[in-house]
């Protein structure tokens, strides 16, 4: 595929490449994949951002579109060499439903499967999460582990129940004959927490912080490490391995990669203190400042209010037992499976990463908490 005959031959699926990890897929495809003629973008809302890119080599096929309706992914998918499927519902704090987050994450993605399958599209990268691994239910950490270290999964809360179903269905259907005859190729990453420029929970602690005279408190322990990722380097992971998956499929299909570069382990709010203290907010306490049952039984009264309230109104704060329970378990990986199958190393520093965030922030506008 590599040779210069392709040149300019391919054609890539994006779904979900308006959301924030979408994105960035979609722009490092268009700066770093030279053999690309067309690249799809399918997503259910799509950005203004799409028009700046029309303009480009490469056509931008932009399609407003639904991963749960089965005929508008075959309509998509049919004639691309390549599927990145990012589209996802990512939703821990209860504001869509089990059933709709089952709905997008498990059928969305079977229907992309089975799209693949009967358009005869051969190639298949499935964004999936630390999440279908861990933290499980019972707050085991996972301290620097890989792809290979055995970890008790289990899940009862339906984004990470959907994504590890989605996950399995990927990697089963490695192998699968698709219409032509070739077998599909298929792989799943793994990113852990991602941040970066367009991080929508970063830019909702900053205005929470903003919003407290420019202060954030300490909840988790600071020894509470949490995998972080910065999501251009998450973007660039995409790229290769679908470059990648035809000159190395016997060793790469049905595999999973966890994301990874060198972003410091860190606890989950001292980490983002990396960019919201040089915008001027100040993390206060050098340990929690409530005791965890206190913070336990807020995160119930959350949960709480928002069942009461749900008929009136959506309440959901960043706090229920869910992600408190996440926030406050380690869960961090050290691994090179991504550099020893497909020669992965990040494209950006821990430096660059960092800068580029803090201007993303820098760039918010503080009146708009
Ligand atoms: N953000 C993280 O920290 C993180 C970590 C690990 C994995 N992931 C995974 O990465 C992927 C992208 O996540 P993100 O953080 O960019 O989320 P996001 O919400 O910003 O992006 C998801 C995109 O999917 C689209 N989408 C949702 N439902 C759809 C549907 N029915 N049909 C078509 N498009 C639909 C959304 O419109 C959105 O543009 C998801 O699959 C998520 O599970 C995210
Ligand atoms: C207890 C609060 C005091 O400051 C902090 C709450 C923070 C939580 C809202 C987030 C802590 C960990 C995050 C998750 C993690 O980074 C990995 C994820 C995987 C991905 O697939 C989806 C997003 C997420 C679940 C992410 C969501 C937000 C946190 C729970």
């Amino acid at each position: 595929m590599a040779d210069s005959a392709q040149a300019q031959k391919l054609v890539y699926l994006v779904t979900g490449g308006c959301g924030f990890l979408g994105e960035h897929v979609v722009r490092m495809l268009l700066q770093r994949e030279p053999r690309l003629r067309e690249l799809r973008i399918f997503d259910l809302q799509l950005g203004p951002w799409l028009e700046e890119l029309k303009t480009g080599p490469v056509q931008v096929t932009a399609i407003q579109g639904d991963v749960t309706q089965a005929h508008e992914v075959i309509a998509a998918v049919a004639g691309a060499h390549v599927v990145i499927h990012a589209a996802g519902l990512v939703d821990v704090f209860g504001r869509a439903s089990p059933e709709t987050i089952h709905e997008v994450n498990v059928q969305g993605t079977k229907n992309v499967i089975e799209a693949c399958v009967q358009t005869g599209t051969q190639f298949l990268v499935y964004t999936s999460s630390m999440e279908v691994v861990g933290p499980n239910v019972k707050g085991h950490p996972f301290y620097r582990g890989n792809e290979d270290t055995p970890y008790e999964a289990v899940h009862r809360h339906p984004y990470p129940h959907s994504k590890a179903l989605a996950e399995q269905l990927v990697l089963k259907a490695n192998g699968r004959k698709v219409r032509g005859g070739l077998p599909l190729v298929t792989c799943a990453l793994r990113p852990t927490g991602i941040y970066g420029e367009g991080h929508q929970i970063m830019r909702d602690i900053y205005y929470q912080g903003l919003r407290l005279g420019g202060r954030l408190f300490r909840a988790i322990p600071a020894s509470v490490e949490h995998g972080r990722v910065y999501v251009g380097n998450v973007a660039w992971m995409h790229v290769l391995v679908a470059r990648e998956l035809e000159q190395r499929a016997a060793l790469m299909g049905g595999q999973v990669y966890f994301c990874y570069d060198k972003s410091p382990y860190k606890s989950y709010e001292d980490f983002n203190m990396e960019f919201l203290g040089p915008c001027g907010l100040r993390l206060v306490g050098t340990r929690p400042l409530l005791p965890y049952w206190l913070l336990m039984l807020l995160a119930a009264l959350n949960a709480l209010l928002q069942w009461l309230l749900r008929p009136l109104l959506l309440y959901a704060p960043l706090l229920n037992p869910y992600t408190l329970a996440v926030a406050n378990t380690t869960f961090t990986v050290s691994t090179n499976k991504a550099q020893r199958h497909f020669g992965y190393e990040p494209l950006f520093s821990w430096e660059d990463s960092r800068t580029r965030t803090i201007r993303w922030v820098q760039a918010m506008d503080g009146s708009a908490q």
